[in-house]
């Protein structure tokens, strides 16, 4: 088998090669236009990250991109079989669920004393201290709670050993590359490593480690170690609920089997066939959704305040599906259970 394709090339190939997951060129505009609303608005800038989400760090030091990296090291996974049944974390008066209960989670060990984002803290965290640190105020725990342990001893002892317990360390040896933090990252915590196969080519996502990439760049304001000069070469975030919400606003469709397949809640297998079809063609949705509002924008004569880039259009649709999740009913996600989404 022939080289590792980038997720760029590995979103084209597979939506070149899709059977189950297509790409509706009219759903693709549509959503450029919805967005087109909203180019110069908080919600396609940079700045968003912070002030749109209570849980995020405010500040851009350190502390706060080692938060990042413990954030996106457990970034997974958080679909529950029965969605009224789920994981469930209360702090500061509000109860948080699915990605925002692991930051809610975070926050309030941090509170409690608990350096649960300091790499020599981590790196040897037993089983139980996690299932305290990530305990849900429902009976469903957070789910493969096991795996963040080993992840979590794993990464930090990785990070003491090669980046003296710093992730900014990690980021200033990308010498603000983008693709060379994203490398750096895949190539020093295996649990980064979202790579599979695809019609006899070897594919990767690296879904974590771009969305590291990003928010790194975000808790940063894309200003000093954060100022990427590459960073519209990083791509959407290949998880479970883009497609969810690409498929609800008519970008993508799937097959009847398929379809089928997920209103049953039928579990797909990590690099299976439709699993894989679903995640690339996905990103190869936005990537195309982008070019179209770059075009709209420049037919528009509009000047966004910064450059829109595939990290904005998936922190907004992320957000949307978040704020649409009651529309959104009818339209079901993939559930494949897995450490990489
Ligand atoms: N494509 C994409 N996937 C994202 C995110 C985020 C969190 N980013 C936020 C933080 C700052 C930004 O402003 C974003 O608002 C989590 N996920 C993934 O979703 C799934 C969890 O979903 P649910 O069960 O509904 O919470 C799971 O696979 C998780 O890995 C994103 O932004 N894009």
């Amino acid at each position: 088998m022939d080289g590792l394709l980038t997720p760029r090339e590995s979103a084209k190939f597979i939506a070149e090669n899709s059977q189950d997951v297509f790409i509706d060129g009219a759903g693709v505009r549509s959503v450029a236009e919805l967005l087109l609303a909203k180019a110069s608005g908080p919600e396609l800038q940079v700045g968003g990250w912070k002030t749109l989400h209570e849980l995020n760090p405010k500040a851009s030091d350190e502390a706060a991109v080692n938060w990042v990296f413990v954030a996106d090291t457990l970034n997974f996974s958080f679909w529950s079989e029965h969605d009224e049944h789920k994981c469930l974390v209360g702090y500061k008066g509000k109860m948080y669920s699915g990605y925002w209960s692991l930051c809610a989670a975070i926050n309030r060990a941090l509170d409690e004393g608990i350096p649960v984002t300091s790499a020599s803290y981590y790196a040897t965290v037993t089983l139980e201290q996690v299932q305290h640190i990530f305990r849900s105020d429902t009976d469903v725990p957070m789910p493969l709670i096991e795996e963040r342990h080993r992840i979590l001893n794993e990464t930090g002892k990785i990070l003491l050993e090669k980046f003296g317990g710093s992730f900014l360390n990690c980021v200033q040896k990308s010498e603000n590359s983008a693709q060379k933090l994203m490398h750096l990252v895949v190539e020093s915590f295996p649990s980064y490593r979202d790579e599979t196969q695809f019609k006899g080519k070897r594919i990767s996502f690296y879904k974590r480690a771009q969305i590291l990439v990003a928010d790194t760049w975000s808790v940063l304001e894309g200003k000093g170690d954060g100022c990427f000069k590459d960073i519209s070469s990083i791509t959407m975030f290949a998880d479970y609920r883009l497609p969810q919400i690409l498929v609800h606003l008519g970008a993508l469709r799937y097959s009847n089997e398929l379809l089928q397949k997920l209103r049953k809640g039928e579990i797909l297998s990590y690099g299976d066939k439709q699993e894989v079809e679903i995640r690339g063609c996905s990103i190869w949705c936005v990537e195309l959704i982008r070019d179209c509002l770059l075009e709209l924008i420049e037919k528009n004569g509009e000047k966004p305040s910064g450059e829109i880039n595939s990290i904005l259009l998936d922190y907004y649709l992320w957000d949307y599906a978040r704020d649409h999740r009651a529309d959104m009913k009818g339209i079901p996600f993939h559930h494949t259970r897995c450490i990489y989404y």
